[in-house]
């Protein structure tokens, strides 16, 4: 529940926050700034992150900040034991049945907030970002990023270039592209970004 200044963690009732976006948008810092006060209020949690990211091992922004993560390759027992809130990062890289997992969690009363990109490099929106539209959230925060070409304020897509140019070729369904340099990351308007 959103209590004006901030979460009022431990309220009743069905809790699905889902936050999306570009690469550089923000959401991390969302993240960050929900789940953080968890930790110091003592409430079971979880924040898990995709083992198929490698760019680090935290949810960590580009603008400062961390929370520890444990990295998964499913959300299978996700939500086992005594947890009241569950975080989960890099959702997109994620599986339909994993959005099955966290949606007995929200209807065991259990509290999921999830932040990944909504739109993959040609513009299409993830399988499990659609599959978490179905659970009908109850918060979903859309962030915008910079468009690093014309720099307006409302990019919505993540221009994926290989050799500096768009790459827009189909790809495997539920390919998870790499951080590591193989390929470079900008955040597009509407206007600028380049679609097959
Ligand atoms: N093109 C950009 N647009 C917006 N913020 C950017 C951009 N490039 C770098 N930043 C920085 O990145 C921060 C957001 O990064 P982060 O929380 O890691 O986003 P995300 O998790 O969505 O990738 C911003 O607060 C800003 O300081
Ligand atoms: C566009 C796009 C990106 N990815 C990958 C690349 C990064 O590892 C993450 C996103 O990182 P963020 O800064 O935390 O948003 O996702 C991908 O797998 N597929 C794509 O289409």
């Amino acid at each position: 529940m959103w209590g004006g200044s901030g979460w009022v963690a431990g309220s009743a009732g069905m809790d699905l926050t889902v936050i999306l976006g570009p690469m550089k948008g923000g959401k991390s810092l969302e993240m960050i700034s929900l789940l953080s006060p968890l930790e110091h209020a003592g409430i079971p949690h979880r924040i898990y992150q995709s083992a198929r990211h490698g760019r680090d091992t935290a949810v960590t922004s580009r603008s400062g900040g961390s929370l520890q993560t444990v990295k998964v390759r499913s959300l299978a027992g996700a939500a086992d034991g005594d947890v009241k809130w569950i975080g989960v990062d890099e959702i997109h890289m994620f599986t339909t049945d994993d959005i099955a997992v966290l949606g007995v969690a929200v209807r065991r009363g259990i509290k999921v907030v999830v932040a990944g990109i909504d739109l993959d490099h040609r513009g299409l929106l993830f399988e499990p970002v659609r599959a978490l539209f179905e659970l009908a959230p109850e918060r979903v925060i859309y962030r915008r990023a910079v468009c690093d070409v014309c720099r307006s304020l409302d990019a919505t897509h993540t221009q994926v270039l290989e050799h500096g140019k768009p790459m827009i070729r189909e790809l495997a369904p539920s390919t998870a592209l790499p951080d590591d340099g193989t390929y470079s990351y900008e955040a597009r308007c509407r206007r600028c970004v380049v679609l097959p």
